[in-house]
């Protein structure tokens, strides 16, 4: 470890959070990196990566369309196989249900020392991969989507990220995965130092309870109540959809007091008084049990099964959610807000959903 003091001079944290400098470079700038997958992940890993000085090389099916992509970006481009093959350390960045197959296609490039690493905990904390005893097993996972990450790494930031170590054949997994967090601008925002164990059930319940799930939920549900009433979709939607960034913006930057701040008084009161009513404690109840379904492995079997079964209930409820009200009016809408296109990251790869 290095010898720089992690930044909890305050001790307020309960865990080890690094920043700057506590990553010790040199545990990276030496090694080639091999970023299997150039979707929303593996573009931003590959371009922070090969920006920070890191050897980089993207590992992709020949017939991928980010291959050209990829190569556009000035990135060295191979197949999965030769691209473990050459690397120190290979990061699994294609999708969480194809991570068995292709670890299983690379798996004879691995030689010993080297590293393989994740950005999202699930396939090893449900052993449905098991890496060789001979190789560090490490994470990586930013605490955003990766075009955010990208972006943010772009404009000087960082993307706040966490680190684990599954196993430390070398003794030096956890200084190589710090360096890597450093690498695609983790440091810059603060890297908190967990479990596989923790990564994958927190993140799987946040994604589901809270930042996918509830949220998309509440929003498409008060739209409904408002339009249902003989509201115009459209005010249904600025008020609904749209402000919510604008309010979440405030609580990213100065927290939820922060947000009460900028508001009115009268939505302070309201929110305050009625908010509870509308998540009450049978959320709480529901966000248990979802976490349950998690730490069991409830939830993975049944995705796992899903993929198995080629997705009928994704497909169905992703076309459901797609030809929604919100969905209809938000396109024509989000047209109006020309200046997003300046904003938008133009450099970011679109995912070829077939890719
Ligand atoms: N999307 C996000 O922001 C976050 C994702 N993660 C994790 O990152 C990992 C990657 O997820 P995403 O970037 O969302 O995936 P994605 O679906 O955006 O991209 C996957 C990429 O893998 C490639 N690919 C697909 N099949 C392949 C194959 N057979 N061989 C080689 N390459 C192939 C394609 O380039 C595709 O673009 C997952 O473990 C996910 O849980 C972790 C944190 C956030
Ligand atoms: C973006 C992120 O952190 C998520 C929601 O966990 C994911 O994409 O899996
Ligand atoms: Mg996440
Ligand atoms: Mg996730």
């Amino acid at each position: 470890m290095t010898e720089n003091e992690t930044s909890n001079a305050d001790d307020v944290f309960t865990t080890n959070i690094y920043y700057g400098d506590d990553a010790d470079a040199s545990y990276i700038e030496d090694k080639t990196v091999a970023v299997l997958g150039y979707g929303s992940q593996g573009h931003a890993h590959a371009l922070n990566l090969h920006d920070s000085g890191v050897d980089v090389v993207v590992g992709l099916r020949e017939d991928s369309s980010s291959w050209p992509q990829a190569e556009s970006d000035g990135l060295r481009v191979t197949t999965p196989d030769d691209a473990t093959a050459e690397a120190d350390i290979v990061m699994f960045l294609v999708p969480d249900t194809i991570q068995p197959a292709v670890f299983e296609a690379v798996e004879d490039g691995l030689e010993e020392g080297n590293t393989v690493m994740f950005a999202h905990g699930f396939n090893i904390h449900y052993n449905q991969i098991e890496p060789p005893e001979y190789v560090d097993v490490t994470m990586a996972a930013p605490k955003g989507p990766g075009h955010i990450v990208r972006r943010d790494y772009e404009n000087g930031g960082g993307t706040p990220a966490l680190i684990a170590v599954y196993q430390d054949y070398t003794g030096a997994a956890k200084d190589e995965a710090l360096a890597y967090a450093q690498g695609i601008g983790g440091t810059r925002a603060g890297v908190v130092e967990t479990t596989f164990r923790e990564e994958v059930e927190s993140d799987l319940f946040g994604e589901q309870a809270v930042l996918c799930g509830g949220v998309t939920s509440l929003v498409k549900h008060g739209f409904e109540t408002l339009v249902d009433a003989g509201y115009a979709p459209e005010m249904a939607y600025f008020e609904c959809l749209n402000e919510l960034k604008l309010i979440v913006d405030l609580m990213y930057e100065d927290g939820i007091g922060g947000m009460w701040y900028s508001v009115s008084d009268t939505a302070e009161y309201g929110g305050l008084t009625r908010g509870d009513r509308i998540v009450d404690e049978g959320v709480r109840e529901n966000m248990e049990e979802v976490l349950e379904e998690v730490q069991s492995g409830e939830f993975a079997r049944e995705w796992i099964n899903e993929n198995q079964a080629g997705r009928p209930s994704y497909t169905q409820l992703k076309r459901h959610d797609e030809e929604h009200k919100i969905e209809e009016i938000g396109a024509p809408l989000r047209d109006l807000f020309e200046w997003e296109d300046e904003q938008s990251d133009d450099d970011a790869p679109e995912v070829p959903a077939d890719d």
